[in-house]
């Protein structure tokens, strides 16, 4: 297990969030000619509004992250994935100004049916894993996304200054753990 981080922490940690957003990011790879490809969406709305990203969203109801993953690739780019085909990937907090402002479950897959295509929130683009384009993403993508990629396992806090929202606030530090084992620790859900 390593562990990074680039400042201190410095804001104060409250004891209970006022309102934290449950969210999902999901990540189909697929294999072309010998050539890995990951499926990223161009985010036409929301939260990242112009940015690349994978397909998720918040989670409704009571859903688990599992199945919000599950619906948020369906709604967003047409793909069908099974619940059980989804591979824990990560864990991410998003703070802003020190309050916890998202926490988001991350998954991959090599199993799904169907061709991507767009819809009224997102336009689907395949990537060669190495040629994401992380200037055209959230600051914070570059840093644990290519382990995800790369089939890793990441928990990763993440801290933005400013205000909101949280998409035009400043990047200001992270703290990230590779190789978690959310099956040993019951959090693969
Ligand atoms: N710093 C960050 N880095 C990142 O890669 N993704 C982030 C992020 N902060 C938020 N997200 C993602 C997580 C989640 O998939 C999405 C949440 O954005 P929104 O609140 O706009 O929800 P969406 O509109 O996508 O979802 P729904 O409204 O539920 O469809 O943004």
């Amino acid at each position: 297990m390593t562990f990074e981080a680039d400042t201190e922490r410095v804001y104060p940690v409250p004891d209970e969030p006022a309102t934290m957003i449950e969210a999902t990011l999901c990540f189909p790879l697929r294999d072309v000619g010998g050539t890995e490809e990951v499926l990223l969406i161009e985010k036409r709305r929301g939260l990242g509004e112009g940015w690349y990203n994978g397909p998720g969203g918040k989670l409704e109801g009571e859903e688990t992250p599992r199945e919000c993953a599950v619906r948020e690739t369906r709604e967003e780019v047409g793909l069908e994935i099974d619940p059980a085909d989804l591979e824990k990937a990560g864990e991410l907090e998003f703070r802003l100004d020190g309050d916890r402002h998202t926490f988001c479950h991350v998954f991959r897959t090599r199993q799904f049916a169907g061709e991507p295509h767009p819809s009224e929130e997102a336009y689907p683009e395949w990537f060669a894993v190495d040629d994401v384009p992380y200037d055209r993403m959230w600051e914070d993508d570059r840093l644990w996304l290519p382990a995800v990629l790369e089939g890793e396992t990441v928990v990763g806090e993440f801290r933005f200054v400013g205000g909101k929202p949280l998409d035009e606030a400043e990047f200001a530090g992270h703290d990230l753990e590779r190789d978690v084992d959310f099956d040993a620790i019951g959090r693969s859900r």
